[in-house]
């Protein structure tokens, strides 16, 4: 029956000849009249008739604040674990105790306050030891020291033990006089998700009531009573399961002082014979049927009043069931019985089989959910080892290869700056051979055999050599150089014949290259003085050395004295360096085998230097001179030399090609 002020949104239950009629959630029409009629009504009904700008009512707090707290608060700042076995100091790597900071403040990062309640504050932290999240309760009030009850919630919540309905507890500490639970993290209460959806949908409210009967019958079989079953102590996952939490008011039938100070629950929720008695287990029953009865209609539960006592008698209205099954209204009311010996235990609820028969599959959903949360972290626990396993194994390699290509572009750096400012790139072994290696290791040997402190050698003239100097090559034929000093205008018939020497050729060109050595340089500065007084006193008949007329020295003895002082010099460096020593007695060694030897000797012309001592016991025995003798006999041994190179042809063309390098004109053959 329509009156005039319903609406399409209305649903009147009940005919003309029954009670008034009753508007049943979610249409309502006439609001006023219902109240009037009956105080109990839908929270969406009340939050209709509640203006919104009014705040809600404050929380009933349980209990009188601790007074005798302010007295005993502990003095005790550092941290104690609480466990089972006893109470032990909390360590862990990541706190430290010198700082300020408590260790709730060190090991966790706070991200949001989750909830309030007359206990406690709880927040939503990450843990930085493993860097998951959890849920951390900590008590607004002081810890009573001589209180023998004060751990007793951690202490019930760690009896409970593991339950897939049991919100899991990993540790607990005390810490300042402030007692901290840490546990794991729901999305939200069933107040809270029954708040924001209203009426919940029958097949959630079988879920839902499985989820926290198997929790319950779980406690109930350790003797044990939870004592504050109700909405905001029921977390919600995010795969919507639900787990009992709050173990403040637990109680363990076991202990003796457990019974004895047990405290009230939530008076919306509350059996009617604890007002006058003690909690049992029908008290949780009836704490469940409340729930369930306010999860399915969506009810306004009244915490006191005669609509409290109205409910407790089993007058529920109907309207409130409607669209209700009717094994989840039988379970309800046989579960809210007024008596407690009425009602049904966990076990009869278990049994029961609308229970019974959903109780499989919604395991079966448990376990699913437990399974892929334990394998995702397994696999990420899987993927940090095999990440850190590949960091470890490719370290060093990966740093290897990055020092590599430092060093290389190091390199190029160094040459592209070498070729920017001019200077000729440093030469690096490019492949590490041994053969290689040893030439390299050779080539960074200075071989000094002479004295390089004059003018003309400085000593950045100082050289790498890949292979050592050859003795007699250097000691040799030097009178090139002596030309060049002695005249630098009549010297094409020295060039002439220096050209036409390979043994001289090769030193000339060292001597190019590397410049000349003072000793050597000393050597053949005393030869060609002999030579050029010689040839100077055969030619122009007396034309006195350059500062021999300062003493009063004939031309004659001072090329004599300059001859002794260069031989006695000559031999006191020879003397100092064998390898400059030539002793003409004793043929060249030749590292080459004899047949090579032979072959290269029928190209090459060949110095006989006994010539020389032939010649001069034929022709000149009447030289007395010394100097003069010496000097004659080089060019005897040139000349001898040159006559022989005439004759081969190939030689005459290596000459000719190598004047040619040399820029000199080919007539001067
Ligand atoms: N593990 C958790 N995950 C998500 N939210 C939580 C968790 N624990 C508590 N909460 C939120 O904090 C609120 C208060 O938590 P709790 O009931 O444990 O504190 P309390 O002080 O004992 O409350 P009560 O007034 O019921 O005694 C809860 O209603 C809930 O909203
Ligand atoms: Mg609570």
């Amino acid at each position: 029956m329509n009156d005039g002020n319903s609406s399409t949104d209305s649903l009147e239950v009940g005919t003309s000849t029954s009670p008034p009629p009753v508007l049943a959630t979610p249409r309502i029409v006439n609001i006023h009249n219902i109240m009037r009629e009956t105080p109990l009504s839908t929270k969406r009904e009340r939050m209709k008739m509640t203006p919104k700008f009014r705040r809600p009512a404050p929380k009933v707090i349980k209990t009188a604040p601790p007074v005798r707290s302010f007295y005993s608060a502990v003095r005790d700042t550092k941290p104690r674990i609480i466990t089972p076995q006893g109470i032990y100091h909390l360590e862990s790597p990541k706190y430290n105790p010198q700082k300020k900071d408590t260790y709730f403040e060190q090991v966790f990062s706070i991200d949001e306050i989750v909830g309030r309640g007359s206990y406690g504050e709880v927040f939503a932290v990450r843990c930085i030891e493993d860097n998951r999240e959890y849920a951390v309760k900590v008590s607004i009030n002081l810890l009573r020291q001589n209180n023998a009850q004060k751990y007793r919630e951690v202490e019930n919540h760690m009896l409970a033990g593991n339950h897939p309905n049991i919100v899991a507890i990993q540790k607990a500490w005390e810490e300042a006089g402030r007692l901290y639970i840490q546990t794991e993290l729901c999305e939200m209460s069933l107040f809270n998700y029954c708040t924001k959806r209203h009426a919940l949908p029958e097949p959630e409210v079988w879920n839902f009531f499985i989820d926290v009967l198997s929790a319950v019958h779980h406690l109930h079989e350790k003797d044990m009573i939870h004592d504050d079953i109700k909405p905001e102590n029921i977390f919600v996952t995010k795969d919507l399961i639900c787990k009992l939490g709050d173990f403040g008011l637990c109680v363990n039938l076991n202990n003796a002082n457990d019974v004895k100070t047990a405290e009230e629950g939530d008076s919306k929720y509350l059996a009617p014979e604890v007002l006058n008695g003690r909690p049992s287990k029908a008290s949780d029953v009836f704490s469940i049927g409340m729930t369930i009865l306010e999860a399915a209609t969506d009810m306004d539960l009244p915490s006191q009043g005669e609509s409290w006592h109205q409910i407790r008698s089993g007058d529920i209205p109907e309207r409130f069931f409607i669209g209700i099954s009717d094994d989840l209204r039988h379970l309800i009311t046989w579960m809210l019985q007024e008596q407690p010996q009425n009602r049904p235990t966990t076990q009869q609820l278990m049994e029961y089989p609308a229970i019974s028969s959903r109780l499989f599959r919604r395991h079966a959903f448990i376990k699913r959910c437990q399974v892929r949360y334990h394998l995702a972290n397994v696999l990420f626990v899987f993927i940090t080892w095999c990440m850190a396993f590949f960091a470890v194994i490719f370290h060093h390699p990966m740093r290897m290869f990055q020092e590599i290509s430092d060093r290389r572009s190091a390199i190029a750096a160094q040459m592209s700056n070498a070729q920017a400012a001019g200077i000729p790139a440093q030469q690096h072994t490019p492949i590490q051979t041994p053969e290689g290696s040893k030439a390299f290791a050779e080539s960074l040997i200075t071989i000094t055999p002479f004295d390089y402190s004059d003018d003309e050698n400085p000593g950045h003239l100082h050289h790498r050599r890949l292979f050592p100097v050859v003795g007699p090559v250097a000691r040799l034929n030097f009178d090139d150089d002596d030309e060049e000093q002695a005249t630098s205008s009549s010297n094409s018939s020295a060039i002439d014949e220096s050209s036409s020497s390979p043994v001289r050729g090769i030193r000339h060109e060292w001597a190019s290259r590397h410049g000349t050595p003072k000793s050597a340089r000393k050597i053949f500065n005393g030869l060609s003085a002999s030579k050029a007084s010689a040839t100077s006193s055969g030619a122009t008949g007396d034309i006195a050395h350059g500062g021999s007329g300062d003493h009063g020295e004939t031309e004659e003895e001072w090329r004599r004295n300059k001859y002794q002082r260069m031989m006695a010099n000559e031999r006191t460096l020879d003397s100092d360096d064998n390898e400059n020593t030539v002793n003409e007695s004793i043929p060249l060694t030749m590292s080459c085998p004899p047949a090579i030897r032979n072959r290269r000797l029928l190209r090459m012309p060949k110095l006989n230097f006994g010539l020389l001592d032939k010649k001069e016991d034929v022709e000149e025995d009447d030289v007395n001179d010394d100097a003069e003798k010496n000097s004659k006999k080089i060019l005897n041994a040139r000349r001898n030399i040159n006559n022989r190179t005439r004759q081969s042809p190939r030689l005459v063309a290596a000459r000719t090609r190598m004047m040619s390098l040399r820029g000199s004109s080919g007539d001067e053959i």
